[in-house]
């Protein structure tokens, strides 16, 4: 079989998903979420001309007094009468501009005897001074947050000052991570002989910490056809991604491609033209998607990146799914690159991108130090230092 084009392999992946069931949320449960529906303003805001400042408000023609101060205007009430020629109120910031009052002066620039006022600074610049006007922001009907929006806090504080305490998102995937490998110990074990840390599931779960998914770790599965099978299937039962790691390659014991045949799976693609990663698979197995990661920790992270996650993105109803590169410039020469994307773990050090040694699909400093990836396509000519080249940001 041969190797599958990263871009063609990212389609293939993002066509077996179907949008999530649609659920109506607290604003807060939607944050990393992506809004369903265009949200709609329900109200103006502000829904009064309000003060801006904390002061009195006056007619401007009236500069600079004196006025008679006849009542007050609060945050949430206002004053219930329109001011008369000479009338002033008390207001403070956020208050009810009342009616006859055309700006506001601040109380650093007045002087008050009892309740007689006068400007002593050179108070509001123009009529509506210190007053921002209702619907200043936004008016009722105004789009706030178009459909497709990742949510984040700055939507929380719009669509909630919008009026809305909720909003249509779509559930979160249940995600199976499933480890595969005899070598493998639990995090903080021991590691008699040449077992190791099973690091990929924990790495994963921190990749999705800040993504909507609910990850639920099925453990360590032994290199046993049947056992691989066995957890297959207990993951579709519940799962809307399988995500493995290890034993995709070629090895007699890489044992994942045969087990999600046992289990019934269809596979949908297998090697992927991609450095690292290239033993990549997709497929399905009832209503889940698998995707089996190759064991090799950076392999696993960079697959997760370009595939996992636009995934998820894609089921959440993201827009542009796929990851964005952006260009940087080279601080070092690189090599041609040979028939596998490249993706460099790099640094950015005086505006420039740097690519050290360590790029080993096995090496994990490189990959903790790196700002990024640097984008080498698939039989590019060496670059030069200075050229340009593109890079995935990280973290
Ligand atoms: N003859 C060939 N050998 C290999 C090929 C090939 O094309 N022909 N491809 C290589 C490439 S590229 C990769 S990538 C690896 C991936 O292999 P697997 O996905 O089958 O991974 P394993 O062999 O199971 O493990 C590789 C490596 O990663 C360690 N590992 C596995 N799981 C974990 C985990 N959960 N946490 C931390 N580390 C893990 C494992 O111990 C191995 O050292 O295959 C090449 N071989
Ligand atoms: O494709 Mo592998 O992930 O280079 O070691």
């Amino acid at each position: 079989m041969s190797l599958l084009p990263v871009t063609d392999a990212q389609a293939r992946l993002l066509a077996l998903a179907s949008p999530l069931p649609v659920e109506t949320v607290s604003l807060v449960d939607a944050v990393g979420r992506w809004s369903v529906e265009d949200v709609l303003a329900r109200r103006d805001q502000p829904s009064h001309d309000l003060s801006a400042m904390d002061g009195y408000a006056i007619r401007y023609a009236e500069r600079p007094g004196p006025w008679t101060v006849v009542g007050e205007s609060a945050a949430g009430a206002g004053y219930d009468r329109p001011l008369r020629p000479r009338e002033a109120a008390r207001i403070f910031t956020g208050a009810p501009v009342p009616e006859g009052a055309d700006c506001v002066l601040v109380q650093e620039e007045a002087a008050r005897d009892g309740d007689r006022l006068s400007m002593t600074g050179e108070g509001p610049r123009r009529i509506g001074g210190n007053i921002r006007p209702r619907a200043m922001d936004f008016g009722r009907d105004a789009l706030l947050v178009t459909a497709g929006t990742r949510i984040d806090a700055r939507h929380v504080a719009l669509a909630g000052i919008g009026g809305h305490g909720t909003i249509a998102v779509r559930r979160r995937p249940r995600i199976a991570l499933i480890s595969t490998g005899d070598e493998l110990v639990p995090l903080g074990a021991p590691t008699p002989g040449a077992s190791l840390p099973a690091s990929n599931a924990a790495m994963l779960a921190a990749l999705l910490a800040d993504r909507p998914a609910e990850v639920r770790d099925h453990g360590v599965v032994p290199d046993d056809l049947d056992r691989i099978a066995r957890a297959f299937r207990d993951a579709a039962a519940e799962a809307d991604i399988i995500v493995t790691t290890g034993g995709v390659s070629v090895g007699a014991r890489d044992l994942v491609r045969p087990a999600l045949e046992r289990a019934g799976a269809t596979l949908d693609f297998w090697r992927v033209a991609m450095k690292p990663g290239k033993p990549l698979l997709a497929g399905t197995l009832g209503d889940a998607i698998v995707l089996g990661l190759p064991g090799n920790p950076v392999s696993a992270y960079v697959t997760a990146c370009l595939f996992l996650l636009p995934l998820i993105a894609r089921m959440g109803g993201a827009v542009d799914a796929l990851p964005k590169t952006r260009t940087v410039t080279l601080g070092a020469a690189l090599p041609a690159n040979g028939e596998r994307q490249d993706y460099l773990r790099a640094r950015i050090e005086n505006g420039r991108a740097f690519a050290p040694d360590g790029q080993d699909s096995a090496a994990l400093v490189a990959l903790a130090a790196a700002d990024g990836l640097i984008v080498r396509p698939p039989h590019v000519p060496p670059a030069e230092i200075g050229d340009s080249a593109e890079m995935l940001d990280l973290g």
